[in-house]
């Protein structure tokens, strides 16, 4: 049977491809198109050279991107947008000058959510997440990584990701599903003897199902030393869930390094990192994921992304979506990301894309180079500065998720 050609997305004034031949920057194409067919991009480069052999007249969607920028769909690779409950409270205590550590000791913060998860049903709970799904699709996110741990208990962690699993089988945004019963201890468990049921209970269940890929770990003061943190991602490896880590988030603990320890596929927040473990994780294909929104909605000092490039480390932009950080937006994340941390419009945009692509470990997307899904987004601008710049205004005119126009 020949490929559909699903979708030519012609005349835009710069096609943002994804990462040059050398690493250096991005490759961009002016007056450019792509072509999708399949499901997958089949040509990008100039709108005469791609057009001429893929006519948009043949194709299920010809999309007019006159004037426009055409961008991978963002993969965002960190949330936890699974939840339920209202913490905005929290916010305003915060601005008062509650600290986030404050308010979980106290049993709010995460625990309050869990309190709220554990009550809602499981249609609630869809149905939260599918709206928050059409949101970040709003805004071009094409893949969501998103993390269970507002269960602390083995029912509630796999209603969680039975609902994940749901969810990505009846929306277009793919959501990536990663098991985290080590997002806090419950308040009426001892640390150790959690950490046992997560590694005898929780994990082997979550494994039997089938449902999770990766399995992440708080590890933080108060919350998982490195030795917990070190115990539960190794039961997860040995049932086939690869590890990701909290690290360096209000406290300096050793979580960067056990996750280059662990062969992590990547470790999160790095707030408090240092040079060395900047090096650590580039020395090990760590992905560097820095999440601008928390450190924004904490008050927080960010991460130091001249670190991790320095170090030669892939970096993510990501946009921690949760109950703590109301920010479903990945162009915003980027505006923070440039505004907060001092990268270039062409490194966040980078590191929201093929970064994301890296720290899930998904090779065929965050680029429109051949052979890539054909996920993208189309922007009424010219050029991909305008992602940062116009934080508040995302000018999204289409999203493609395999070829196939979701959004316009
Ligand atoms: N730091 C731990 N977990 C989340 C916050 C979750 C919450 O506060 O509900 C984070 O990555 O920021
Ligand atoms: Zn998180």
């Amino acid at each position: 049977m020949s490929p559909t050609l699903d979708a030519v997305v012609h005349d835009a004034a710069e096609v943002f491809v994804g990462p040059n031949d050398d690493g250096t920057g991005p490759e961009t194409v002016e007056d450019g198109a792509v072509a999708i067919a399949d499901g997958r991009v089949v040509a990008v480069g100039p709108t005469d050279a791609v057009t001429r052999e893929h006519p948009p007249e043949n194709a299920v969607a010809a999309v007019d991107a006159s004037g426009g920028t055409v961008l991978p769909g963002f993969v965002d690779s960190h949330t936890h947008a699974l939840f339920a409950g209202d913490r905005s409270d929290e916010f305003a205590a915060k601005l008062r000058g509650a600290t986030y550590a404050d308010i979980l000791a106290e049993g709010g913060g995460i625990l309050r959510t869990v309190r709220a998860v554990r009550e809602a049903s499981d249609e609630a709970l869809l149905r939260g997440l599918l709206d928050r799904l059409d949101t970040v699709l709003a805004t071009g996110t094409t893949t969501l990584e998103v993390k269970s741990g507002y269960g602390l208990d083995t029912e509630t962690e796999l209603r969680m990701l039975a609902v994940l699993a749901a969810a990505d089988a009846r929306h277009p945004v793919d959501v990536v599903p990663t098991f985290m019963g080590a997002h806090a201890v419950p308040e009426s468990d001892e640390t150790d003897a959690y950490v046992e049921a997560v590694v005898t209970e929780q994990l082997p269940a979550v494994a039997e199902q089938g449902v999770a890929e990766f399995c992440d770990v708080f590890c933080e003061e108060g919350v998982f030393s490195v030795a917990q943190s070190r115990r539960i991602l190794e039961a997860g490896v040995e049932h086939g869930l690869v590890p990701k880590v909290h690290a360096e988030e209000l406290t300096h603990q050793g979580g960067a390094a056990l996750a280059a320890e662990l062969g992590a596929v990547s470790a999160d927040h790095l707030l408090h990192a240092t040079r060395e473990d900047a090096r650590v994780l580039a020395e090990t294909d760590v992905t560097a994921v820095l999440l601008p929104g928390t450190a924004f909605s904490l008050g927080a000092e960010y991460a130091d992304p001249a670190r991790f490039r320095e170090a030669g480390a892939t970096v993510a932009v990501a946009s921690d979506f949760n109950p703590n950080c109301y920010a479903p937006s990945m162009p915003f994340a980027v505006t923070l990301a440039c505004v907060g941390m001092g990268m270039a419009p062409d490194e966040a945009v980078l590191a929201a894309t093929n970064g994301g692509a890296s720290a899930l470990d998904r090779a065929d997307r965050g680029t429109l180079r051949e052979g890539a899904l054909g996920d993208c987004v189309v922007l009424a601008a010219p050029s991909h500065v305008h992602v940062p710049y116009r934080f508040g205004d995302t000018p999204v005119a289409a999203v493609l998720k395999e070829g196939v126009v979701v959004r316009d």
